[in-house]
This record gives C-alpha cells, structure tokens and sequence, in this order.
C-alpha cells in the first residue's frame, strides 16, 4: 500500500505533466484561432460542432472512474479557456488586417496612385534590363501608352545558377534613369539583404520575388526602408504565409506594401503556374493593402494573358503586371512569355474597357 505522500507526489508529476499538455493545447487552439481570424470566415471563434464531436469521442474513450458528466464539465471549462485566449489574441490583430484598418491603403509612388478606388496600375517592361536601347524603347512605348510603372530585372533569380544573372548596379542605374528620363517609377526586384540599400538609392519601388518570400531577413530589411514594396507570392505559399510576408514589413513600420499574385504550382503543366484569383478576392476583402497580378508569371505563355488580367480585373485587383519587350526571341530570360510591343497593344486594348478611370476621365 502506497503512503499518502507517495501517492500526492504521483499527483504532482501528474500535475506537471497535465499543465504542460493543457498549455501545449492552448497553443494549437492559439494557431487555429489565428488562423480563423485571417480566413474571417465569422466574428466569433466559438465552434459547438467541434466541442460536440470532441466530447462525443472522449465518452467512448472515457474508462472511469470520472463519469462522463464531470469529464464533459471539465473539457467545456478547457473550451471555453482555449476560446478566451483565442478572442484575446484576436484583439492583437495583424498589421496588414483590414480590422486595424477598415479603409484602403493607396500609395503615392511620384505621379502615381495604387490601391482603393484610383484607377488601376499597370506594371510592365522586359524581365530581364539587358540594354539601354532595349530599356529606352521599351520605355518609349510604354509611357506613349499610359503606363506608369516599369519594370525591369537587374539581379534575376534563375533556377540554373549558369542562366544570365542579371546586370547588377549598371542594370539599377539604366533601368532607374530610363524611367525617370520618361516620367516612369521604376520597379526592380531586390534578392539579398546586402542589395537594399542600393536598390534602394535607385528604384522607386522594391520587389521581393516569389522565391524569397520566406526570406524573413529581406523582407525584415526592406521593412526599414520607406520605400514601396512590392510582394509577390511564393511559388507555393499559403495565403495566410504570404500575407503575414507583408505582415513582416509592416511590422518594421513600412506600410507602402503592395500585394502581388502571380500564380502558384500545383500538378497542372498546361500553365506555367495556377493563377489563384481567390487569393486576390481574399486579400482585398482581408487587408487593406493593394493586390496586383502577374499574369506573366502566372500564365507562362501570351495566349493566355488577355483572359487572365480581365478576370483579375474582374476580381477587383488594383494593377496588372505584364511582362514586354521590343523583341521577346532575343530576350536573355523568359523569352517564351514577354509580350512583344504588337503584342502589348493588342492586350492594353483588350483589357483597357474593365479599367476604372480618373473622376475627371468620367464622361457625364
Ligand atoms: O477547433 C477549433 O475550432 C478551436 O477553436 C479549438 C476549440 C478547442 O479548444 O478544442 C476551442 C473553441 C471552439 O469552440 C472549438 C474548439
């Protein structure tokens, strides 16, 4: 026969492990409470459909000698514990969340406005900044046809570390005096932490890739600077991981961050990605912030870019990213995609009936 203290201090160890457990399920309650927080799919976290199917294993499992009526007042008092943290954390609600911000957030990019109700952006210009007659031609014919932003790679992430790397700090100082020298905001990808403060000095809005969305130190880094920064999503991120990418700049204090889809891998190989326009209908509805596409990177191929930016406009994003270049065949990276400039003018007539005009364009 065990003494009393024997049995008490079973009772301690069993408390111990008992409190670590309870705490260890507070935090996937925790996890799963911020998660229905983002997805917003109701006000409260409170879920009887769950308790119930929980309670109803627990009787089948339950051996004694607890009753079940004493061990289902104590896991509705777990319930209504986990429900209380779950609420509590809510109330630390997320940067990017449109409950710490009802309203839109617009940029002013130079002469340029992104988000809200302003007319929507496009982005366009060759992946890769290759020449100065390339970027001067293309930015040329760009800007004769409204567009305001170009883009242009001059550090390029290629899945072959032998595919052309880009041209650095001469490809910053080209791409940015091109833009400026025709009224253009010039956008260019920003791929290590050691970059930023020279991409910076050049570029008029910072893009980090899909393939360094996860990279918490770039986007920590880019955070500190005050300059716009574009996010596109990862290759295979969530939704909710690519939105808490932007969460890591806001949190840094830099609010100009805009939202970029651009198609995510699944098993399908017609397209080069699968535009996920959910994912641009949740972010509008969820933040505050600007959504644009890439239908380039989405689609993978020109046959498909007309259809793919007139139902992202459809869907209510703020801008469409479009890859051109004065001769795509010739191009040193994705040259299968890059619309050329006929090719552009077919697409900007194509889709320029869905976009939303200046009050003043508004014909009374
Ligand atoms: O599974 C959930 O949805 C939770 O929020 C966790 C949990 C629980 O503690 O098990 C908490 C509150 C809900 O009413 C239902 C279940």
């Amino acid at each position: 026969m065990q003494t009393i203290e024997q049995l008490r201090s079973e009772i301690d160890g069993i408390n111990r492990e008992l409190l670590t457990l309870l705490n260890r399920r507070a935090a996937l309650a925790a996890d799963i409470g911020r998660i229905k927080s983002l997805e917003g799919k109701s006000q409260s976290h409170y879920d009887p459909v769950r308790e119930d199917q929980q309670l109803r294993e627990l009787e089948k499992l339950n051996g004694g000698p607890f009753s079940h009526a004493t061990v289902k007042k104590i896991f509705t008092e777990i319930f209504r514990a986990s429900l209380d943290l779950e609420e509590s954390n809510d109330k630390k609600q997320l940067l990017v969340s449109r409950k710490v911000k009802p309203g839109d957030t617009v940029l002013s990019i130079g002469n340029v406005r992104v988000g809200g109700e302003v007319p929507q952006v496009l982005v366009a210009g060759p992946c890769s900044i290759e020449s100065e007659e390339q970027m001067d031609a293309t930015a040329a014919f760009l800007s004769a046809r409204g567009v305001k932003i170009l883009r242009g790679g001059a550090y390029k992430p290629r899945t072959s570390p032998y595919g052309f790397q880009g041209m650095g700090v001469d490809g910053l100082v080209l791409g940015s005096s091109v833009a400026k020298s025709y009224g253009m905001q010039f956008i260019t990808e920003v791929m290590d932490t050691r970059d930023v403060e020279i991409v910076a000095e050049h570029a008029d809005i910072l893009q980090v890739g899909a393939r360094n969305m996860h990279n918490f130190a770039l986007l920590r880094e880019v955070g500190r600077t005050r300059k716009p920064v574009l996010i596109k999503r990862g290759l295979s991120a969530t939704i909710e991981e690519w939105l808490y990418a932007a969460e890591y700049v806001l949190s840094e204090g830099n609010s100009h961050v805009i939202l970029c889809e651009r198609g995510i891998r699944t098993y399908e190989k017609w397209t080069r990605n699968t535009l996920d326009l959910s994912a641009v209908a949740l972010a509008k509805q969820e933040t505050h912030l600007p959504v644009i596409v890439d239908v380039t990177h989405a689609a993978g191929r020109r046959d498909l870019l007309i259809p793919l930016a007139r139902a992202a406009l459809a869907v209510g994003a703020d801008g469409i990213h479009v890859e051109v270049h004065p001769n795509p065949a010739t191009a040193l990276s994705d040259n299968e995609q890059q619309l050329n400039f006929a090719g552009f003018e077919a697409f900007n007539a194509a889709i320029e009936p869905l976009l939303r005009r200046a009050p003043q364009e508004v014909s009374v």
